[in-house]
């Protein structure tokens, strides 16, 4: 059973909130029978839904024999255990579904040790509530089996108190850090070869992963199910100029996003925030694609340093109302139209892609002996080769390439080198 209380926007917001919940619902292996949604100026503190919808709301899971109220919002503690004593059975949050579904998704060690971590962060404030209506309701429906938003450490370590709690926390938070650090390394080692980072991120299931496996061929998995990807995928791409990249696909994001989660992801998402160039994903045939766009931007913005240059990638323009496409790229000052699903459009975000990629700042002007092919080569994948022409002794190249190859290629050079 749904349950949402509507206090701001439109109905058409409201319906595509709980259209949604019950999306995320669904991802997390539940079947959805019905749901109730009530207009109020702010939720009822004790029971989030007001009394009369409360009861509207234990009729209908009597009748349909539901076993689980997934709330749209989240919920304090008094609130949860308040609805849950009205309807009898377990009531949990949009937070902890979501939580539910990543840790249903997390493959990597860091994926689950940053699953884990937010879920403790979750579970630590409402551990007293939780605990009582367990043991109140033992028996009963709540803690049976292992339904919707009882998996991790929720229910079956209920009675690990509060210290040993943030013990295991803080021991998380240091695993978590040793992971950023091997790839904070890799990270740097790829910047030190002058590769640029391109990241894709966006909400989920706006085809992220398919963008990445149209642009490099990578079999990422893609699903129609929200949170597919958790753990960043990087791959090596190509410019249409020859250049190299390296492209990686992120956890989609999800309007208010729980904060536990942005806070256990960050290592993760500060791979999007480092890299040189963002690929901002939409889903154009999404019936709110800027509702979508701006709740990614509101996850960014909770990241620290500077959000790297954007480029707006409508996505599913196959399936996409051009109406609504072109209101985006009105409004969008770096933006394109694709479908990773036909193809259609991807040889023009890549050039776009090479546009925006971060200009190489040594130009040279070089003559390469033929038996030297592989630093020619280099100069096509690292730099941006401006005129290149086969000469009797080599290979002469003006290039923009950055500040260490320029130093590699020092003794080919040609009359005097512009900086
Ligand atoms: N019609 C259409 N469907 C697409 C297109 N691109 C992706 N899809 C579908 O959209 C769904 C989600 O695709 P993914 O690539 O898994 O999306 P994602 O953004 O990686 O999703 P998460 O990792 O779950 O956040 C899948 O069912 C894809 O087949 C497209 O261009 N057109
Ligand atoms: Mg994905």
């Amino acid at each position: 059973m749904l349950a949402a209380v509507w206090t701001t926007g439109t109905a058409t917001d409201a319906e595509n909130s709980i259209r949604e919940l019950a999306a995320l619902a669904e991802t997390a292996g539940s079947q959805i029978l019905d749901g109730v949604m009530q207009r109020r100026t702010s939720p009822d503190p004790g029971t989030y839904l007001g009394q009369g919808k409360a009861e509207e709301l234990r009729v209908i899971v009597e009748a349909t024999g539901a076993d689980t109220v997934v709330c749209d919002g989240e919920l304090s503690p008094s609130q949860r255990r308040g609805l849950e004593d009205k309807v009898k059975v377990k009531v949990i949050d949009r937070t902890a579904l979501i939580l539910d579904i990543f840790a249903q998704h997390a493959k990597s060690k860091e994926g689950k040790a940053q699953v884990e971590l937010a879920q403790y962060e979750y579970l630590l404030p409402r551990l007293r509530g939780w605990g009582e209506s367990m043991s109140r309701q033992a028996g009963g429906q709540v803690g049976a089996g292992n339904g919707m938003g009882s998996r991790g450490p929720g229910e079956t370590k209920i009675e690990l108190d509060r210290r040993r709690i943030r013990t295991k926390m803080a021991k998380l938070r240091r695993e978590i850090a040793a992971m950023k650090t091997s790839r904070v390394t890799m990270r740097d080692s790829r910047r030190r070869n002058a590769v640029p980072a391109v990241a894709i991120a966006g909400y989920t299931n706006a085809g992220k992963s398919s963008l990445l496996n149209r642009l490099t061929g990578a079999g990422v998995l893609v699903e129609n199910a929200l949170f597919a990807t958790l753990d960043p995928t990087i791959r090596r791409a190509m410019a249409p100029d020859g250049r190299e990249f390296t492209l990686a696909d992120t956890v989609g994001f999800v309007r208010s996003l729980p904060t536990q989660l942005v806070e256990a992801f960050r290592s993760t998402l500060e791979e999007v925030s480092d890299s040189d160039l963002l690929l901002h994903v939409v889903d154009g045939s999404h019936p709110d694609p800027e509702g979508q766009i701006s709740a990614v931007r509101a996850v960014l913005a909770e990241l620290k340093g500077d959000v790297p240059k954007e480029i707006v990638v409508i996505n599913k323009i196959d399936a996409a109302d051009p109406e609504v496409i072109n209101r985006i790229v009105l409004r969008e000052p770096r933006v394109i139209a694709v479908s990773a699903r036909s193809g259609e459009g991807i040889d023009k975000l890549l050039d776009l892609i090479q546009e925006e990629l971060p200009r190489p700042d040594v130009e040279i002007d070089v003559l390469v002996p033929y038996d030297r092919g592989d630093l020619v080569s280099k100069i096509h994948e690292r730099g941006e080769v401006l005129t290149s022409e086969h000469v009797e002794q080599g290979t002469r190249i003006n290039a923009r390439v950055n500040a260490g190859l320029a130093h590699l290629l020092a003794s080919y050079r040609v009359g005097t080198p512009v900086a």
